[in-house]
């Protein structure tokens, strides 16, 4: 899994069209959306993570909490994102994990959005340019590094 995390004024997206031949079935109201005061997190969901997606659902929240902490933020943003890899999951697992780790940020205490699965989106997003405004996380499963 590649995560970029970018500390944000806001974040907005507006659907445009479907990316896959089954998106993610949504309602109206997700169609646009935007977070203000916001840790974006764009996530690729990779091949190598369908070895153990628990795993690296896991390892996501950890790697994303530890930077809200750091950033001071409250508000959180998955943002599904198929560009920071070349070895992308299948949609379906990809999904799954993506909705997992809202979720679980979401019982951690966060406001937690997530943008819809499976289109094309413009989108607009203000970084906050501090230090620690721009990070990118790589996660495999344990299992992936013995090979
Ligand atoms: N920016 C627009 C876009 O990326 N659209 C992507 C994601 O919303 C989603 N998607 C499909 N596979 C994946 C994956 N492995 N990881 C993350 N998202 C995925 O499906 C769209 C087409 O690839």
């Amino acid at each position: 899994m590649r995560v970029l995390l970018i500390h944000s004024d806001y974040i907005e997206y507006e659907v445009k069209d479907k990316a896959l031949k089954n998106p993610e079935p949504i309602p109206d109201e997700m169609k646009k959306g935007r977070m203000d005061e916001v840790l974006v997190a764009f996530i690729s969901v990779e091949k190598v993570d369908e070895k153990n997606p628990e795993e690296v659902v896991e390892k996501a929240v950890e790697e994303i909490v530890n930077v809200a902490k750091q950033v001071k933020a409250e508000n959180l943003f998955v943002y599904p994102f198929a560009h920071l890899s070349s070895e992308l999951a299948k949609p379906s697992v990809a999904l799954e994990v993506l909705k997992k780790i809202e979720e679980k940020l979401k019982e951690k205490g966060y406001n937690v959005g997530r943008a819809p699965f499976g289109y094309y989106k413009a989108f607009k997003i203000s970084c906050k340019g501090h230090p620690l405004a721009e990070l990118s996380r790589t996660i495999v499963p344990e299992a992936a590094k013995e090979e």
